[in-house]
């Protein structure tokens, strides 16, 4: 899209959202408010960063290693974007793989949860494209997933459970075929 394009697109929305706030009930006219609907294009598009990144290319550097036991890497907090009420949706992912003669860098799988978070997004979708980025581009011998998240859309407003939250796992390999790895990933998540 061109600059100018854009730039009438941003004030499209900001005036959009001016009629949002005054639906809302918000007076018109209030000076400290004047650069809210811009700060807001600017947090959804901070929100939204994954958009513009392919994940998958946070794996690609990895190490050659002979190790055959599960790399867990747990408790990787997230911020996500509920896509059916713009409402955020956060928590922690755990991560596991069963590599097949190559690592990556830790860091890579945060970077990899990231990348998918910052998206509007649904927590299964969420879930399913970690694991999947990580069987496509490692090939490990298994790899899997579970997330633990709370959804503001949930505990803040509809039918307003403040406590409830969503678990999702999904795996891939042998970590679909063997009870037993899944049982010590769960007991080395918990
Ligand atoms: N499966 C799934 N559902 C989600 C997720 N995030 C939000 N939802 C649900 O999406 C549904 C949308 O339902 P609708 O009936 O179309 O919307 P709504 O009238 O706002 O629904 P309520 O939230 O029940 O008030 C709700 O049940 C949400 O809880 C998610 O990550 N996964
Ligand atoms: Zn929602």
């Amino acid at each position: 899209m061109e600059l100018e394009q854009k730039l009438t697109k941003v004030y499209e929305i900001e005036h959009s959202l001016q009629t949002l706030m005054t639906l809302c009930g918000q007076q018109d006219g209030i000076p400290d408010l004047n650069e809210t609907p811009f700060r807001v294009i600017k947090a959804f598009l901070e929100y939204t960063v994954g958009y513009r990144e392919n994940p998958t290319e946070h794996l690609e550097k990895t190490f050659d290693i002979s190790q055959n036991d599960p790399i867990i890497v747990k408790d990787i907090e997230f911020y996500s974007m509920c896509e059916h009420h713009f409402a955020p949706f956060f928590g922690v992912a755990h991560v596991s793989y069963i590599p097949d003669k190559k690592v990556t860098g830790l860091s890579k799988i945060a970077r990899v949860v990231e990348g998918y978070a910052r998206r509007f997004q649904v927590q299964e979708r969420l879930t399913n494209q970690i694991a999947d980025a990580v069987q496509s581009v490692l090939k490990p011998k298994g790899v899997i997933v579970a997330i633990e998240a709370k959804h503001l859309c949930v505990s803040s407003r509809g039918v307003k459970k403040e406590e409830a939250k969503t678990f999702t796992v999904v795996s891939h390999g042998v970590y679909s075929d063997n009870p037993q790895l899944r049982s010590e990933f769960m007991m080395a998540i918990k």
